[in-house]
């Protein structure tokens, strides 16, 4: 048993908030290191990555990731309710931890909200830039929250379209999310109406039944589903799922938590990281569906990228 007295206390952790997050990451930055990231996962070698599927409760979730050949020890706590009437908190609220992988302790506390959306947004480009169909014109958007501002910001960055469409739940969220777009984008009246003729689509409500449907959809679309990340849950229909060929980011999680996996009998097909390996085809003449769940290790990657830079800056100062 130690004496009292004989603890040295390790350095309190820094705490990095949102503002200071989203001067800090850059899509340009992240999505060559998300790449890699997922490449390394697909390979399954324990020295790169171990990262277990998140443990959950009801409403919240820890997502710890190791990455010992890049010295990275990362865990992001998180909570996702169906959002209360009248609270303006957002239904996703997170907290990422990166601690010293040699002694254990905590080194930085890092606001998650903006990791997640934009290491979200950014697997979902990846997902898009490996199987979108040549020459997509038409962007479709079923969702005007968060992940949909991160999703359009990322997807008018690094792609080209002609029209990019969106549908919500209601009217006015559909035309804020316009407004806060600089009006270039187009207000559908229902998801069918958004979809229809679209080259990619992205579903990123909290609908918990189908809410995007496989009649709707042009043959050799992409779609990069994003929200459905319970068991029970859904936004594609059986048809869609069953048409499509099914990537993921983690098979493991999709099989534990993706509603639209589970329920439909779908298989997925490969990882995204198959992809990178060259180890699986990017079927991008087939209609296919990225089931995104959202990994920590895609959280590590991202909080190791703003603490290095943190540091960078603080260190100058
Ligand atoms: N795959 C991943 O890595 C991640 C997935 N998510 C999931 O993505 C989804 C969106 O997240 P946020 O944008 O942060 O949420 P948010 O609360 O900011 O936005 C949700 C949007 O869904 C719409 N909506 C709610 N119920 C609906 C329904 N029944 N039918 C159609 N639309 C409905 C709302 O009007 C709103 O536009 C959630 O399901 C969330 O759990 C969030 C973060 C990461
Ligand atoms: O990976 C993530 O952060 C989430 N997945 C589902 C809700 C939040």
């Amino acid at each position: 048993m130690d004496r009292p007295g004989t603890h040295t206390m390790a350095a309190a952790p820094v705490v990095i908030s949102q503002d200071e997050v989203r001067s800090l990451l850059r899509y340009r930055d992240l999505i060559p290191r998300l790449e890699d990231a997922l490449a390394k996962f697909s390979r399954r070698d324990s020295a790169d990555v171990i990262q277990p599927v998140r443990s959950t409760v009801p409403y919240f979730g820890l997502m710890p990731t190791y990455m010992e050949n890049d010295g990275v020890l990362c865990t992001k706590v998180l909570c996702f309710y169906k959002r209360q009437a009248g609270s303006a908190l957002p239904s996703v609220q997170s907290t990422v931890l990166i601690l010293d992988p040699e002694y254990g302790n905590v080194q930085a506390v890092i606001d998650g909200e903006v990791i997640t959306g934009m290491r979200t947004a950014a697997a979902s480009a990846i997902s898009a830039k490996l199987l979108m169909p040549a020459r997509a014109e038409v962007l479709a958007i079923l969702g005007s929250g968060h992940q949909a501002r991160s999703h359009y910001s990322v997807f008018t960055e690094i792609f080209t379209f002609k029209e990019v469409r969106v549908w919500s739940q209601t009217r006015a969220s559909a035309e804020r999310f316009s407004d806060w777009a600089g009006g270039a984008v187009r207000v559908c009246g229902s998801a069918e109406e958004a979809v229809r003729g679209a080259d990619v689509i992205v579903t990123v409500t909290r609908a918990t039944e189908p809410v995007l449907l496989g009649q709707w959809i042009k043959p050799g679309a992409h779609v990069a589903a994003v929200g459905a990340c319970r068991p029970d849950w859904r936004e594609l229909d059986d048809a869609l799922m069953k048409e499509a060929v099914v990537y993921a980011d983690s098979k493991e999680g999709a099989k534990a938590e993706s509603g639209d996996i589970i329920l439909s009998g779908a298989e997925v097909f490969a990882e995204l990281g198959d992809i990178l390996n060259g180890t699986s085809p990017a079927h991008r003449e087939k209609t296919t569906v990225f089931k995104s769940l959202g990994m920590g290790l895609e959280d590590a990657v991202s909080a190791k990228l703003v603490f290095d830079r943190w540091r960078a800056k603080n260190s100058q100062t």
